[in-house]
């Protein structure tokens, strides 16, 4: 059943790139995750949903049409993280992070957004980091970044694009056990994913994306199947319960 405060995509379409007919529903309180292969147009739709892209939206959020928010608003109520880029900015850690708040709230500085701020750098593991300048860190660094830069706003909708690509074992946990987090918050998350096994672990829901187009959505016990990826991604797979009863899922070959 949709609740009011899901996040419902009715059609999204873009010529030439998009074609999705939904109702896809992401809910607040759960974290969804769209999965498939290169060029599927998962990030095209996050940022499509987020008003990016100039495509037709049909689509709600809190029982609310999105296209009648104002753009600014709309971005800051569904914050998208684009896929890992890089910064030269002349900026620290901390000034990075509090900049991305201060973008938000232009010319308010209070104790409590300090705190957010020093909050959320402690969230991602970046305290150590926090003097560095941007264009010192790792790529990893720079994603944890990028992730406090997002995480510090609070926004209603989190879609995050790819955001573990570049983070070792320990950061990806790190990062989606706090996006579970975020999401018992009552936030929605949209993550673009490759690893399928995060996947299968954090997912609540899935979007399955190829050539432009939805195949398929639902709970990852649905999705995640041998029926449903093998011909998604191409590729043979075996998919079996792990210990808590969620899909481990192994490529077998081409
Ligand atoms: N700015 C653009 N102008 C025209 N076509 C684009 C543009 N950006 C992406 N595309 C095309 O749109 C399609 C969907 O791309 P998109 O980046 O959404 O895929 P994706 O599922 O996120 O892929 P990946 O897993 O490789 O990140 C691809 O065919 C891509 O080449």
């Amino acid at each position: 059943m949709i609740s009011s405060e899901d996040l419902l995509v009715r059609r999204v379409s873009l010529e030439g790139r998009l074609a999705i007919d939904g109702p896809l529903v992401a809910p607040a309180g759960a974290i969804t995750v769209l999965l498939g292969p290169n060029g599927a147009g998962k990030s095209t739709l996050l940022r499509a949903l987020a008003g990016i892209e100039p495509a037709r939206v049909s689509a709600s959020l809190d029982g609310r049409d999105l296209m009648t928010l104002p753009p600014a608003q709309r971005r800051a109520t569904c914050y998208y993280l684009p896929q890992l880029g890089g910064s030269q900015a002349a900026l620290s850690v901390h000034e990075a992070v509090l900049l991305s708040l201060k973008t938000l709230y232009p010319g308010r500085v209070r104790g409590e957004d300090l705190a957010r701020v020093a909050a959320t750098l402690s969230a991602m593991g970046l305290e150590a980091l926090a003097e560095r300048r941007l264009a010192s860190l790792s790529g990893g660094q720079y994603q944890r970044v990028a992730i406090a830069q997002a995480l510090v706003r609070r926004p209603r909708v989190l879609m995050l694009d790819e955001p573990t690509s570049a983070l070792d074992l320990h950061q990806q946990l790190r990062v989606l056990e706090w996006l579970r987090g975020e999401a018992d918050a009552g936030r929605t998350v949209l993550l673009a994913l490759h690893d399928l096994n995060l996947a299968a672990r954090f997912a609540d829901r899935c979007w399955l994306l190829k050539e432009g187009r939805c195949l398929a959505s639902g709970t990852v016990e649905a999705c995640l199947t041998p029926e449903r990826l093998e011909p998604l991604f191409d590729v043979r797979l075996a998919v079996e319960a792990g210990p808590d009863a969620r899909p481990r899922i192994q490529a077998l070959g081409l």
